[in-house]
C-alpha cells in the first residue's frame, strides 16, 4: 500500500494496517499528521565546572545526533534501544519539552510545516511513564474532568467523547472503578495505563507519544496494549512509543522501527524492511532470536572490557555508517523533502480551551470529591489539630490563675505558636505530593496555569483549615481555661488559623523548590523549628538576640503570632498572689507584658494586619515558585 494519503508519493516500505479497518474516532475526527524529524541535534547543559579564575565553563552533553526520521500519519513506530540511547530524549524534543538550557537543532515538522513550541503541543499527546491521576476518582470521572478542563462543547457531547475512548479502550467494564495507585487498590497496571492514554485521547491528538507505555506490565498485558495502539493508530493517530524488550510477535503490529545507540541511528524504517537491511550488511537474525531484542544487541557497546568495547563500538560505528548510506534513510529523505515541497500547513488547533472560571471550577469539584472519599487524608485534616489540642488539654489542664500559671502559659503558648502551623505544612507534605505531579503533568499538557492550580488548591484547602481550627480553638481555648472573653477567644482562632495556612503554604511551596516530599519535609521542619525558637520570643526574649537574630525575627511568622497570642492571653490578666511574706512575681499578666514584650501592646493592630498579609504573602511566593517551575519544566 503506498502511503501519503494526502499526496500521492511512491512509498511503499509502509503498510497502514488501520485504513483498512474502516473503524475510526466518531464522534470526532483525528487531523491527521505525518511527523518528520530532519538532522536532529540534542545537547543538555551539565553542571557547569568551574575554571581556575573567575571564568565560568558551563559544559554540555550531546543526547541526539544527526537524527533522521519519518513517521507517516496513522502508523505506529517503536523507537528502541538499549538504556541511555537517547530514546526518551527524542520523544521528549518531540513534545516540545527538552530541558531547560538545552540545545535543540534540527527541523521537526507535521505534515512537512516546521512546528513552532505550540504546534506539537497543541497537536499531540505524551503519555509519561508514570500515570500521574487522581486514585480516587473513577475512570468515568477522571476523562469527564479532562474534556471539562480542555473542550468547550455541550455536556452531553462531551460525555459521547468520554464514553467514545472508554469503548475504544476496551475500559467499558471499570467504567466505574477507582483509578487507584500503590496505596489505594484500584485498576490493574495494564488499565490504569489506558486511562492515561484516555486522558490524551479525549482530544482527539494527531500525534500520540509514549514513553515506555509497557514498563511493568506483564508480557500478555504490554502485548494488549500494543495491539490497543495499533488500532488507535488506525483511526488516524500518528503514534510513537519508546519500548524496551518487546515480544516477538509485537514486531509484525509495528509499522516502524527506531533503533537508537547513543544519540545516532542504527536503523529508522519501515518494520517489515528492517530484517532484511541488517540481512543485506551481513547481520541476519539467528533463528527463533526476536529480532527485536537481537538488532538492539547489535546496535549497544558492551563496556564489560576493553576488548569487547573496542569490538562493539567498531560494529556499532559501522551499522550507523551503513544505515546513512543506506537506500531506507535516502527513502526517508526523499519522503521528507516531498512533504516539505507541499502547501504550508494551516495550523489547526483542535483544542477549544473551556473558560477559566468553569475549568477553575471543575478544578475544585474534582479536589473535593477526591478528597471526600480518601478518609485517611479527610480525617488527617481535620482531627490531627484537634488532637494536638486535646494532648495539650491532657498535659496542662486547667491552667489556673495562680503564680505557678505563669510558667504553664508560657509553655503553652509556646506549642501554640508551633503546633498548628507544624500541622499544617505536614498536611501538605503528605497531601500535596500527588496533586503537584498531577499538576506537572496537567500543565505540560496545557490544561491550565500554576495560579489557577494553587489558587483552587487552596480554595479546597481553606473551609477544612477553618473547620479544624475551629474545633482545635474552641475545645483547647476553654478546656484549658485562657482568659474568658469571646473576643479573645476570636483572636485566638485566626492567629491559630493563619498559622495552619501559613504552615500549608510553606510546605507547598517548599515542595515546588524541593521534588522529594522526604527532603522537603525535613526542610520546612527546619525552617519552623528555627522560626519558633527564634522569633516567638518564648524561649528568649527577641529583645535580647544579637542584633542579626533579632533582625531575622521580623522575617519570621513568630514573631507576630506570639505577640499577639501573648498579649491576647496576659494584658489585664489579673493573677493569685501566695500568702502573704511570699513573693507575688507577677500579680498581673501586663507585668510580664513590660518586661518580655515591651511593645507588644502597642503592636497589636500591625501584628494583626501583618499576619494577614503575611499569609496571603506567602501565597503570593508559592505562586511564583511554581510559575518558575512549570516555566523550567516547560
Ligand atoms: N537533563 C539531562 N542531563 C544530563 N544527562 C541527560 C539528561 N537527559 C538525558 N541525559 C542522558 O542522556 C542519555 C539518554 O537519556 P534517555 O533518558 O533519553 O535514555 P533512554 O534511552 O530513554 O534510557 P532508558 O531506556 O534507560 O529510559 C542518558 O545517558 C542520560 O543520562
Amino acid at each position: 500500500m503506498k502511503v501519503g494519503t494526502t499526496n500521492s508519493v511512491e512509498y511503499e516500505f509502509y503498510e497502514k494496517a488501520g485504513e483498512d479497518d474502516g473503524d475510526d474516532f466518531a464522534p470526532y475526527v483525528v487531523n491527521r499528521k505525518a511527523v518528520s524529524v530532519e538532522g536532529l541535534h540534542y545537547s543538555v547543559p551539565l553542571y557547569p565546572s568551574w575554571k581556575l579564575g573567575l571564568s565560568r565553563n558551563c559544559a554540555s552533553r550531546n543526547i541526539l545526533n544527526n537524527v533522521t526520521l519519518h513517521v507517516p500519519d496513522g502508523t505506529l513506530m517503536a523507537i528502541m534501544g538499549n538504556s541511555g540511547s537517547g530514546k526518551t530524549s527524542l520523544l521528549d524534543v518531540l513534545a516540545n519539552r527538552a530541558v531547560a538550557g538545552s540545545k535543540v537543532k534540527g527541523e521537526i515538522m507535521l505534515n512537512g510545516t516546521e512546528c513552532t513550541p505550540g504546534m506539537m503541543k497543541h497537536s499531540s499527546g505524551y503519555v509519561l511513564q508514570h500515570d500521574r491521576m487522581l486514585p480516587n476518582l473513577t475512570v468515568w470521572e477522571t476523562l469527564m474532568f479532562v474534556s471539562h478542563f480542555t473542550l468547550n462543547e455541550k455536556e452531553s457531547s462531551k460525555e459521547e467523547r468520554v464514553q467514545t475512548v472508554i469503548d475504544k479502550l476496551g475500559l467499558s467494564h471499570v467504567t466505574d472503578t477507582r483509578v487507584g495507585n500503590e496505596h489505594t487498590r484500584g485498576l490493574s497496571g495494564g488499565e490504569r495505563r489506558r486511562v492515561s492514554i484516555g486522558v490524551q485521547l479525549v482530544n482527539a491528538p494527531s500525534v500520540l507519544l509514549l514513553d515506555e507505555p509497557t514498563t511493568g506490565l506483564d508480557s500478555f498485558a504490554a502485548h494488549n496494549l500494543v495491539l490497543l495502539l495499533k488500532r488507535i493508530a488506525g483511526f488516524g493517530v500518528t503514534i510513537l512509543l519508546t519500548i524496551h524488550q518487546p515480544r516477538s510477535d509485537m514486531f509484525r503490529l509495528f509499522d516502524g522501527i527506531t533503533i537508537l545507540s547513543s544519540g545516532e541511528l542504527v536503523y529508522s524504517g519501515p518494520a517489515r524492511a528492517m530484517v532484511q537491511h541488517f540481512n543485506s550488511l551481513g547481520y541476519p537474525c539467528p533463528l527463533y532470536a526476536n529480532p527485536l531484542d537481537h538488532y538492539v544487541d547489535l546496535g549497544t557497546i558492551d563496556y564489560r572490557s576493553e576488548s569487547t568495547q573496542l569490538k562493539t563500538s567498531d560494529s556499532v560505528e559501522s551499522l550507523k555508517k551503513s544505515f546513512m548510506e543506506s537506500a531506507i534513510h535516502s527513502e526517508t529523505q526523499k519522503q521528507i523533502q516531498y512533504w516539505k515541497s507541499g502547501p504550508r500547513e494551516n495550523v489547526v488547533f483542535y483544542r477549544t480551551k473551556a473558560n477559566k472560571h468553569e475549568i477553575m471550577r471543575r478544578m475544585i469539584q474534582r479536589l473535593q470529591l477526591n478528597l471526600s472519599r480518601d478518609s485517611s487524608a479527610l480525617t488527617m485534616r481535620l482531627s490531627q489539630l484537634f488532637l494536638f489540642g486535646f494532648f495539650m488539654f491532657a498535659f496542662f489542664f486547667r491552667i489556673g490563675s495562680n503564680q505557678n500559671s505563669m510558667q504553664d502559659r508560657v509553655g503553652f503558648l509556646y506549642e501554640i505558636s508551633c503546633g498548628p502551623i507544624f500541622i499544617g505544612m505536614f498536611n501538605a507534605i503528605a497531601l500535596f505530593p500527588t496533586m503537584r505531579d498531577m499538576h506537572y503533568r496537567e500543565s505540560r499538557d496545557g490544561f491550565y496555569n500554576s495560579w489557577m492550580f494553587l489558587c483552587t488548591y487552596i480554595a479546597h484547602v481553606v473551609p477544612f483549615a477553618m473547620l479544624a481550627s475551629v474545633i482545635f480553638a474552641t475545645f483547647t481555648y476553654w478546656a484549658i481555661g485562657l482568659n474568658p472573653q469571646v473576643v479573645r477567644f476570636v483572636f485566638f482562632y485566626f492567629n491559630s488559623l493563619l498559622l495552619h495556612l501559613a504552615g500549608e503554604l510553606i510546605g507547598i511551596g517548599m515542595l515546588g523548590m524541593i521534588g522529594d516530599p522526604t527532603l522537603a519535609n525535613s526542610v520546612c521542619a527546619l525552617i519552623i523549628s528555627i522560626s519558633c525558637l527564634l522569633a516567638s520570643g518564648l524561649v528568649r526574649s527577641v529583645e535580647s538576640l544579637p542584633t542579626f537574630l533579632h533582625l531575622l525575627s521580623y522575617l519570621m511568622i513568630h514573631k507576630y503570632a506570639s505577640e499577639l497570642f501573648v498579649v491576647n492571653e496576659y494584658s489585664g490578666l489579673e493573677l493569685d498572689c501566695p500568702q502573704q511574706g511570699e513573693m507575688c512575681i507577677f500579680p498581673k499578666g501586663d507585668i510580664y507584658l513590660e518586661q518580655y514584650y515591651p511593645n507588644a501592646i502597642k503592636n497589636f493592630d500591625r501584628n494583626c494586619a501583618v499576619m494577614w498579609f503575611y499569609t496571603l504573602a506567602l501565597f503570593a511566593l508559592v505562586i511564583g515558585i511554581f510559575q518558575v517551575r512549570t516555566k523550567v519544566l516547560h
